[in-house]
C-alpha cells in the first residue's frame, strides 16, 4: 500500500479530561468518515501542558484514557496515534507516553518521551517537564499496513540523532505529536520538520494543540507535514480544526533513489547505533 490519508487533528485542550476525550472522539470519528487511515492527536490531549497536572492526570497504562483512544482506533478501523497523556508506573514515576493502535484496537506501538523539555529562555519560555516527569529509554518505530513509522513526543524531535536512528529501523515516515510555544515556535518549528525531513528522506508529521491565549502554556499550533523533499506540505494555522492529506511512501523511495543520502552514507567512517 503505497498511499496513505493521514489525519492531523488539532484539537483544543481543557481542563476536562473526559471531555478531551470526547472531544477526541468526534474528531476521529469525522476523519474516519471521510476515509482516513490514521489519524494524530496533539502532544498531551487529556491535561492542559503544566508540569503539576502531569501526577495528578496520569493513569496506569490501560486505564481510562488508554482504553478510550483504543475504542476510538477499533470503531472507526483506523490506525491511531493517540498524541501523548501522563502515564504512571507501579513506582508512581510518570512519563509522557504515546499510544499507538491499530484498525483493530491492538496497542501496536508506545513510545515515553525520551528527551524532556527542560528550557529556559531569556525573556520567553521557560518550562521544567523534568520536575514532573521520567524520561523512556527506547526509540520507536511501529508497522503498519503501509511500512514502518517513526514516533516520538516534540523536543526529542531536535534531536536528529533519534530520528536517524527510527530511519535506520526503517521508518519512511515520522509522526511527531507536540506543543511547540510561542518562543520557539515562530522560531523554529517549520524549520525543524524540513530540515528532519530532508535530512532522512522522510514524511515528518507534527500534531500539536489548538492556540489558548488563556491557557497555562500557549500551543503554536501549526500542526505540519513536511515531505522527503523537504517541501511544507500542509500547515494549519493555530485554530482547532483537523486536516486530512495523502501522503504517497513511493515518493520516499524516488527521492531516496534520485539523491541517494541514506545509501551513500560512509558508514566505514562513522555509524551510528542504538545502545
Ligand atoms: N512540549 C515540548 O516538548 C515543547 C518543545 C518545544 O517547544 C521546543 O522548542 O522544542
Amino acid at each position: 500500500m503505497s498511499k496513505i490519508k493521514i489525519a492531523l487533528v488539532q484539537m483544543h485542550v481543557e481542563k476536562d479530561k473526559y471531555k478531551n476525550l470526547e472531544t477526541a472522539n468526534t474528531f476521529i470519528k469525522k476523519v474516519a468518515q471521510e476515509g482516513c487511515d490514521l489519524a494524530i492527536l496533539p502532544e498531551m490531549f487529556t491535561t492542559p501542558y503544566k508540569t503539576d497536572n502531569f501526577p495528578i492526570y496520569a493513569e496506569f497504562e490501560g486505564e481510562d484514557s488508554f482504553i478510550s483512544i483504543s475504542n476510538m482506533a477499533k470503531e472507526n478501523s483506523i490506525y491511531l496515534v493517540g498524541g501523548s497523556i501522563p502515564e504512571k508506573d507501579e513506582k508512581n514515576l510518570v512519563y509522557n507516553t504515546s499510544y499507538v493502535f491499530d484498525r483493530n484496537g491492538n496497542n501496536i506501538g508506545k513510545h515515553r518521551k525520551v528527551h524532556l523539555f527542560d528550557i529556559d529562555v531569556e525573556g520567553g519560555q521557560s518550562f521544567k517537564e523534568s520536575d514532573t516527569l521520567t524520561p523512556g529509554n527506547n526509540i520507536t518505530v511501529f508497522d503498519t499496513e503501509f511500512g514502518k513509522i517513526g514516533l516520538c513526543i516534540c523536543f526529542d524531535f531536535r534531536f536528529p540523532e533519534l530520528a536517524r536512528l527510527m530511519v535506520q529501523k526503517g521508518a519512511k515516515t515520522i509522526i511527531v505529536p507536540a506543543a511547540f510555544n510561542m518562543t520557539t515556535g515562530p522560531a523554529h518549528w517549520d524549520l525543524m520538520f524540513r530540515s528532519r525531513a530532508i535530512d532522512n528522506q522522510v514524511y515528518a508529521i507534527g500534531c500539536a494543540p489548538s492556540r489558548d491565549i488563556n491557557g497555562p502554556y500557549v500551543s503554536y499550533g501549526n500542526s505540519i507535514v513536511t515531505t522527503p523533499w523537504g517541501d511544507i506540505l500542509y500547515k494549519m494555522d493555530e485554530k482547532e480544526g483537523y486536516k486530512i492529506l495523502e501522503l504517497d511512501l513511493e515518493y520516499v523511495d524516488k527521492i531516496r533513489k534520485e539523491l541517494p543520502l541514506i545509501s551513500a552514507r560512509r558508514l566505514d567512517l562513522y555509524e551510528l547505533k542504538e545502545k
